[in-house]
């Protein structure tokens, strides 16, 4: 199988690394320049060469799928079943991934979502955090609230660091995907420069985290956001960051 490889797109003035592939080119031998027209206001992945798939057409048995392996992934993780019991399971899991295995969706691809409140949101299919086609995300699902986004999550053993307690990677990515979203909900999509976290007390697992993101202010493409985690009321993490918007136009 040929590995994807990255290339760069131009965004305005601005050059972003975006995913496609596979492709068999060097990955910064072929410089893609796309229409740099002014987008109303926010961009069309379509514009950068990435498909969008419509949240609603994802069929209900991949939905179905992905849930199942999230639940397999946590049963093997957790699993003192026998010897025998185990190689009988690998040999049929080995087996049915050679049947899903349909080759890979172009890397990049989005989806957009509507929120309970109607405003759509564009992420990649597959984001680690909050992607629906993802065993492997929570997921967390973000609703828009006043000046950002909030959403619950509750995590299993999948994601313990300290014994009990979720690992700090995985608070920073829970935030992280709450501030991207925020900002991106609230001004128009960008990337993270820049987050800090702080630990203020311990993430316990198998308890509903309140995930938020909320834009603080905007400074041209800079866009400020404070993110917190709770448990049981109480805060557990708290994030600053700096989100810089992708370009509207030149300039
Ligand atoms: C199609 C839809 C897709 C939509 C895609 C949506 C994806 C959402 C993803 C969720 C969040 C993630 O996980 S993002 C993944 C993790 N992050 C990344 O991989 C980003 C890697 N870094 C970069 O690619 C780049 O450094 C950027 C894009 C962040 C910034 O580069 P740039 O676009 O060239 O910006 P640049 O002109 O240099 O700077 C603009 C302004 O920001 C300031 N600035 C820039 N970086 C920093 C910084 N680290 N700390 C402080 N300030 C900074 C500059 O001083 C300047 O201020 P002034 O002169 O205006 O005062």
């Amino acid at each position: 199988m040929v590995s994807p490889k990255y290339h760069r797109v131009e965004f305005g003035s601005t050059l972003v690394r975006a995913l496609h592939g596979p492709t068999t080119t060097d990955p910064y031998e072929e410089h893609m320049t796309v229409n740099t027209q002014p987008v109303a206001d926010r961009p069309d992945p379509r514009a950068f060469g990435l498909p969008v798939v419509e949240q609603d057409q994802i069929p209900d048995e991949l939905r179905s799928l992905v849930a199942g392996v999230r639940s397999l992934v946590e049963a093997v993780a957790d699993t003192e079943a026998d010897p025998a019991t185990l190689a009988e399971v690998d040999e049929t899991v080995r087996a049915l991934t050679d049947r899903i295995a349909t080759g890979p969706r172009q890397v990049g691809t989005m989806v957009r979502r509507t929120m309970a409140d109607g405003t759509d949101e564009l992420g990649t299919i597959t984001n680690i955090v909050a992607g629906p086609t993802n065993p492997a995300a929570p997921p967390l699902e973000l609703e828009r609230v006043e000046g950002g986004v909030q959403g619950t999550v509750t995590l299993s053993t999948t994601y313990q660091g300290p014994p009990g307690l979720v690992h700090g990677g995985w608070i920073a990515a829970l935030l992280d995907q709450a501030v991207g979203s925020a900002s991106g909900v609230e001004t128009s999509p960008g990337l993270t420069a820049k987050l800090e976290v702080n630990y203020r007390n311990p993430t316990p697992l198998f308890t509903p985290l309140e995930v938020t993101g909320k834009v603080v202010r905007t400074e041209r493409r800079k866009v400020y956001v404070s993110g917190w985690i709770r448990a049981n009321g109480q805060v557990t993490a708290e994030a600053e960051a700096l989100m810089i918007r992708v370009p509207m136009e030149e300039g």
